[in-house]
C-alpha cells in the first residue's frame, strides 16, 4: 500500500465526510434522484457555508477510487454528484474515471477556487467572494449559481455571467438563512432580468439531506 498522502496527492483516495442517495435539491437538475459524494476539505471560507464541518480534510477518512465507486453502485440511480468541501482541491482524474468506466453521469458542485480536474457531464459552477476562481473554470461551467447573500450579489453575478459561455444556465440562489429578504429580491431581479432563474435549496424545504 502507498503512502497515503501520495495516493490523496494523486487522486487514488480522497477524503469523504460522507456519501449519501438523495434528491438534487438545487439548480438545473433539481427533483432528480442522485448519489452526492462530498469531499473533505475546502480553504475557500464563506461566512454562511452550510457545510462547515467539511472545511478540515483531515476530520474525514480516506476512501480509495474503488471504494467510492463500489458504494455509489448499490443505489439506483447513475447520477453521481461530487461535492464538499471544495472538491477541486483535488485532482478528480482518477475517481471520475473509474465512474465513468461504471456508467455514471457525472456533476460536481464548485466554487472554482483550484485548477479544474476531472471528467464531468454537468459543471455547477458557484463563485466567491472569499477565494477569487482560478481561470479554468470558466469554459467548463454549464451553470452559474450564484448564492444571493448581500445586495452586491446581483452585480457580483452578473461579472462571472459575462465571463461563462454562452450556454451556461445563470441561476440565483437565495442564502438559505437570509432567504425572507433575499427570495423576493431574487425574484424581483429575475422578472427584470429574464435571462436568470430562480435556485431554491428544495431539499431544505422537504426536510431530506
Ligand atoms: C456546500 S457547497 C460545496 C461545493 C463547493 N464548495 C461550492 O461552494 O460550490 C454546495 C452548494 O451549496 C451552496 N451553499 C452553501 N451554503 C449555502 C447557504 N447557506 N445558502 C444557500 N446556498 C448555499 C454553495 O454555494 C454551493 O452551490
Ligand atoms: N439534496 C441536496 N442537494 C444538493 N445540491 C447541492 C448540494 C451540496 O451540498 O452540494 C446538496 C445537498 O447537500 N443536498
Ligand atoms: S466554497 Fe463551498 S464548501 Fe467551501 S465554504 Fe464556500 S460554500 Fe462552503
Ligand atoms: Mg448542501
Amino acid at each position: 500500500m502507498k503512502n497515503s498522502k501520495i495516493e490523496v496527492s494523486e487522486g487514488t483516495a480522497l477524503p469523504v465526510m460522507e456519501a449519501f442517495y438523495t434528491i438534487q435539491g438545487e439548480g438545473t437538475f433539481s427533483g432528480s434522484p442522485s448519489y452526492f459524494i462530498r469531499l473533505g476539505g475546502c480553504d475557500v471560507g464563506c461566512v454562511w457555508c452550510d457545510v462547515k464541518d467539511s472545511w478540515d480534510a483531515a476530520k474525514w477518512p480516506l476512501w480509495s477510487v474503488d471504494s467510492i465507486v463500489s458504494e455509489a453502485m448499490k443505489f439506483p440511480s447513475r447520477t453521481v454528484v461530487i461535492t464538499g468541501g471544495e472538491p477541486l482541491m483535488y485532482n478528480l482524474y482518477p475517481l471520475t474515471y473509474a465512474l465513468k468506466e461504471n456508467g455514471f453521469r457525472i456533476h460536481i458542485e464548485t466554487s472554482g477556487a483550484h485548477p479544474f480536474s476531472g471528467i464531468f457531464d454537468w459543471v455547477c459552477f458557484s463563485p466567491k467572494k472569499f477565494k477569487k476562481p482560478h481561470p479554468s473554470i470558466y469554459e467548463k461551467a454549464d451553470e452559474l449559481k450564484v448564492i444571493a447573500y448581500h445586495n452586491s450579489d446581483f452585480a457580483f453575478a452578473e461579472e462571472h455571467a459575462s465571463k461563462v459561455k454562452p450556454s451556461c444556465q445563470k441561476l440565483l440562489q437565495p442564502e438559505w438563512s437570509k432567504k425572507e429578504n433575499m427570495t423576493e429580491k431574487v425574484i424581483d431581479y429575475v422578472k427584470s432580468n429574464p435571462n436568470w432563474k430562480i435556485s431554491l435549496q428544495t431539499h431544505k424545504f422537504m426536510d431530506i439531506p
